[in-house]
């Protein structure tokens, strides 16, 4: 699992709070990364205790967790969630930039058929104006033409290594991930749709007009904001 900046225990208060907020019977979107993972181990202490629950992950990695933690896992063909509990790596009012992991695709397909999409973050991720690398998961075959036409945009594509393998990360769909530097984003939304109209682009981590609530985890407490 990949880990990030912010305290662990900021993190944790965050995930605890949001897995709080599950009712009985929910159909629950389970995202990926540091932050959400310790909504998942909360959520699977409540099914020990006797919630009725089902999980979507949206990774591999959230999948295993899920497992792990005796949470039943079905798919968006079964049923679309009630609740998406998911982390983000940075946020600017309810607007995010996703994908650290690599998980942004599956995410946002999950985040975005939820009833509500609940952040989980610690204070690290907040900031006034998006700025972070955005990825962009692609087409194997669409990594040079793709680099090109988001140069054309302002933008320097980087492709993702890997850490424990030589060459590229490969996401859980058999993609590429380009880390695409915009410096400040002054509209999310429309370099977004910009980005969405890329050929070869599967998805790009900028997820705005998505987030109900944002809960983020201090060493005191959490903050929640809702929209
Ligand atoms: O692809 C990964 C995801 O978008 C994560 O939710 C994001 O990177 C935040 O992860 P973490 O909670 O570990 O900082």
């Amino acid at each position: 699992m990949k880990t990030t900046g912010g305290s662990e225990a900021a993190k944790r208060a965050a995930g605890e709070r949001a897995a709080e907020l599950v009712e009985d019977g929910a159909v629950v979107g389970l995202g990926t990364g540091s932050t959400a993972a310790h909504a998942i181990r909360a959520l699977g202490e409540r099914v020990g205790q006797g919630l009725d629950l089902r999980g979507i992950p949206t990774s591999y990695g959230s999948a295993d967790l899920a497992r792990e933690a005796g949470i039943e896992l079905v798919t968006l063909d079964d049923a679309l969630p009630d609740v998406t509990i998911d982390g983000a790596d940075q946020i600017a009012g309810f607007d995010l930039i996703k994908g650290g992991g690599a998980a942004h695709t599956r995410e946002k397909l999950v985040d975005s058929a939820a009833k509500r999409f609940v952040v989980v973050a610690d204070p690290s991720k907040e900031v006034e104006s998006l700025d972070h690398p955005v990825p962009l998961e692609v087409l194997p075959s669409a990594r040079e033409p793709v680099s090109r036409a988001v140069a054309g945009l302002g933008g320097e594509a980087e492709l993702r290594g890997a850490e424990r393998k030589d060459g590229p990360v490969v996401t859980d769909n058999g993609n590429l991930v380009l880390d695409c530097d915009f410096g400040r984003i002054e509209s999310p939304a429309e370099l977004g749709d910009e980005l969405s109209a890329i050929p070869g682009v599967l998805e790009h981590g900028l997820f705005v007009g998505l987030a109900d609530d944002v809960l983020v985890g201090t060493d005191g407490g959490v903050e929640e904001r809702r929209r």
